[in-house]
């Protein structure tokens, strides 16, 4: 069995410019990955591609994105063997973290090596443009711009080093249905670049000052309990917050390792899902 880890993301930024043509939305944003992963362990079998997840969540059909990573690359270049693929899930799922599409990805790469195709990561990021728009940048991990519907990835160096509060309400939330209720015209816009200058000069207040979210206001109003959660871990401590995606997850960012025992404590009492996880910042040499 190859193991492949798939860790989830968070957006530092998320601007949102405009609907393009093609329904999707031209976006402008800053994702960096987190120490919370799912496992996925790959099997090359005779024919067929089967998903096992103990997920009930999580669908095991052509609707998995792992599975629709490994159908792709079958198809691409003629793969007669079949693979299982194990999902060991431990990121929420339609949370807002790229839940599937890290999934997706790390397929891909896993599949790379046991079918023994050397593509490289730019190749295998173009494939996954073909699933989803998170694709490309979780092929890539670390931290990066993301532009047009996510799929223009630049590098940037990793953020200041923080402890990451998630905490995710019960709620699922459908990123069609958030990108569906936007409106330009009442939108936040993050500054973008005053964020990519606080990562490069590792300057964590000037990252706390400039997290932005043109999402958050959509989903806020469609589901109040994230604006719940943002304000108790606020006043649990946490140093800044902001809402990942399209939610319905919070993040909230904190140095001092000695305050978070009581924000998660405080968040445990009324949100089910809470994680402390360091920010990774950095690609994985070894992926
Ligand atoms: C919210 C984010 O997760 C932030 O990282 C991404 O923008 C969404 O990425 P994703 O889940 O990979 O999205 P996709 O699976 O490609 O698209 C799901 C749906 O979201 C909407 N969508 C997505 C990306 C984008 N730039 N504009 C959109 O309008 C479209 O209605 C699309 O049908
Ligand atoms: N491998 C997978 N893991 C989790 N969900 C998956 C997977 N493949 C397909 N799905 C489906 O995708 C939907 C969205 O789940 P996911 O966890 O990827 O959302 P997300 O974290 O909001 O993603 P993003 O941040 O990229 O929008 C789920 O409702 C689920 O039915």
């Amino acid at each position: 069995m190859l193991y492949v880890k798939a860790p989830a993301k968070i957006n530092l930024t998320l601007d949102v410019l405009h609907k393009r043509p093609d329904n999707y939305h031209e976006v402008e944003m800053i994702m960096t990955t987190v120490d919370l992963a799912d496992r996925i362990g790959l099997m090359e079998t005779e024919r067929g591609i089967h998903i096992e997840s103990a997920d009930r969540f999580v669908p095991n059909d052509s609707r998995n994105l792992a599975y629709q990573a490994a159908k792709l690359l079958k198809d691409t270049y003629h793969i007669k063997s079949g693979v299982i693929i194990k999902l060991d899930k431990q990121i929420p799922v339609a949370a807002g973290l790229a839940g599937g599409s890290s999934d997706a990805a790390a397929t891909l790469k896993g599949l790379n090596k046991l079918w023994n195709l050397n593509l490289s990561l730019d190749e295998l990021a173009e494939l996954g443009t073909k699933i989803g728009s998170d694709v490309a940048f979780c092929v890539y991990g670390g931290t990066a711009l993301a532009k047009g519907r996510g799929e223009i990835i630049q590098q940037l160096p990793a953020p200041p080093n923080c402890w990451v509060i998630l905490a995710k309400p019960t709620i699922g939330v459908s990123t069609a249905e958030v990108y569906g209720a936007f409106d330009v015209n009442k939108a936040e816009h993050p500054n973008t670049q005053k964020m990519i200058e606080a990562i490069e000069n590792k300057d964590y207040a000037g990252v706390c000052a400039n997290l932005g979210n043109a999402l958050e206001s959509v989903t806020l109003s469609l589901y109040p309990e994230v604006a719940q959660i943002k304000d108790q871990m606020k006043k649990f401590g946490a140093d800044a917050v902001l809402m990942s995606g399209s939610g319905p997850t919070v993040f909230g960012l904190v140095q001092q390792e000695a305050r978070i025992p009581r924000i998660y404590n405080g968040l445990r009492g009324f949100c089910a899902e809470v994680y402390a996880v360091r920010l990774v910042g950095e690609r994985d040499p070894l992926a």
